[in-house]
């Protein structure tokens, strides 16, 4: 299953520019994404008195369309805009709008504010008195909709070229774009809605779909579900939190192979005290592994080097985390196998990366690329991104993840799926949405273990 297509402004308008080809009128697409949006509207603030701003360009079109379209539902309507239409759709859709134009700097608040300033096609950020009447105005209505994108936020990379005020919803048109997703300009917004402008939008990039998972075959057994092998070094409260959240992925059988073993943990979980290195080798020689975990809790010192490199010798399907990425950036990637897992954050993705440039959707494709392995890029957004270009973003599920040790449960989760499925990018994907719901349905300030709590009920709502 996939999620929505994600295209910059680039492809989005060659996907435009394929339909006016295929001999879709130009101002066609204007009003299927203006009708498309005063819908969203109207549902969402019926007959509040709304004021839409429209700026210079196809954005601008868009607002005078919506605007025609809520005025003939019986919405109190009024158009403020910025400037004269410059292209001819938006000129077409003014001269179609038959009420008054307002300027923008003279604008009175309304308690529906319609913000079709600017969207793709911005260059540059807004003039800084624009930018603060755009403030003023949605911080004094009572529903705002930003429309296609909130107007000063760059469309394929997420920041913010001028301050940006706080949406209500943002109605993506055609096609979501990377900053709806990408922080911190998907921070601007609560809502976020695509609408359909009926053109075909191709995409390698998606938005993170929601999975759908399966229960065990009548005739599975611990190993054909998965054995995962979790291995801890001198933490073992990181380890173990991992082997916990695997034991609740999905997978068959967890083993935790630790120089130090804190509390039990369940007894689900077989726990084996491994202390010398050469040990690993020999608890990782058994066949019916199906993935290894290394890195949390594995410690920087040559003792955690020698575990991660017992790991990667084992041949098994693997997953790098944590310590095991540090180490990593210090002995080269070359040391990574195809088809491995990688869970870095920030500062692990830059000490292995470097500074790759473009998106962060761009840099994660780049280290896939590099590395022939699936990467997910951590952060308040989170970019999983696969070798042959494929890519899944999603914009957060919660701020309150960002506690210890939840870093320990996605990689666990990771290792999991990893061993259920043996598709990497699949793993990764399903690993960061259970990641995310456990979350959701953990509610506010909860710590790492109260995600293996909430997991059987994340997993079960994919059944
Ligand atoms: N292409 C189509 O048929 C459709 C496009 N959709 C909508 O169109 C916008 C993209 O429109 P575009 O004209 O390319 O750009 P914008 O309307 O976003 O505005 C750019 C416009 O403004 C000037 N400009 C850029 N930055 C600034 C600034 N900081 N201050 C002032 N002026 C600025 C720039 O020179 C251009 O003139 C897309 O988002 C959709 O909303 C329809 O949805 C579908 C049909
Ligand atoms: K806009």
């Amino acid at each position: 299953m996939q999620g929505l297509p994600v295209l910059t402004a680039a492809a989005m308008r060659a996907a435009e520019q394929a339909a006016f080809d295929a001999g879709v009128p130009e101002y066609d697409l204007m009003e299927r994404a203006g009708a498309a949006a005063a819908e969203v509207i109207w549902r969402a603030g019926g007959r509040r008195e709304t004021l839409v701003l429209c700026g210079p360009g196809n954005n601008g079109g868009d607002g005078f369309v919506i605007a025609r379209l809520l005025r003939g539902r019986g919405v109190p309507v009024r158009v403020a805009a910025l400037g004269e239409s410059r292209t001819e759709s938006s000129k077409r859709a003014r001269g179609a709008w038959d009420g008054p134009v307002e300027s923008l700097a003279d604008a009175a608040p309304a308690a529906q504010l319609v913000d079709a300033l600017f969207g793709t096609g911005l260059t540059r950020g807004l003039d800084e008195k624009v930018a603060g009447k755009l403030d003023e105005l949605v911080c004094r209505a009572s529903l705002s909709h930003s429309i296609d994108l909130p107007s000063g936020v760059a469309t394929d990379d997420g920041a913010l070229l001028s301050p940006v005020p706080h949406f209500g919803t943002c109605i993506a048109l055609g096609a979501l774009k990377p900053a709806h997703l990408l922080h911190p300009a998907a921070d601007r917004f609560d809502r976020l809605v695509c609408a359909d402008i009926g053109i075909p939008v191709p995409s390698a990039i998606h938005s993170l779909a929601v999975p759908d998972l399966q229960a065990p075959e009548p005739e599975a057994h611990k190993y054909t579900r998965g054995l995962v092998a979790v291995i801890g070094g001198g933490m073992a409260g990181a380890s173990l939190l991992a082997a916990r959240a695997a034991a609740h992925s999905g997978a068959g059988s967890i083993r935790h192979f630790a120089a130090v073993v804190a509390g039990s943990g369940p007894d689900a979980i077989v726990h084996r005290h491994v202390v010398a290195p050469a040990d690993i080798t020999e608890a990782v020689s058994d066949k019916r592994i199906a993935t290894v975990l290394v890195g949390p809790g594995l410690g920087r010192d040559e003792d955690g080097r020698a575990r991660m490199e017992a790991a990667l010798a084992s041949g098994h399907r693997i997953v790098l985390d944590a310590d095991a990425l540090t180490l990593l950036g210090e002995k080269g990637r070359d040391a990574i196998p195809a088809g491995a897992i990688l869970t870095p954050h920030e500062g692990e993705f830059v000490r292995l990366f470097g500074d790759l440039p473009g998106s962060k959707i761009d840099r994660a494709l780049e280290a896939a690329r590099l590395t022939q392995a699936v990467v997910i890029y951590k952060g308040p957004d989170s970019v999983i991104a696969a070798p042959d270009g494929r890519a899944a973003v999603t914009r957060g599920f919660s701020s309150w993840l960002s506690t210890a040790g939840t870093g320990d449960v996605l990689a666990g989760l990771a290792a999991g799926r990893l061993a259920v499925t043996g598709d990497p990018f699949r793993a990764a994907c399903e690993a960061v949405w259970l990641h995310g719901e456990a979350a959701r349905r953990a509610g506010p300030a909860f710590i790492a273990d109260d995600l293996i709590g909430t997991l059987p009920a994340a997993i079960a709502s994919r059944l």
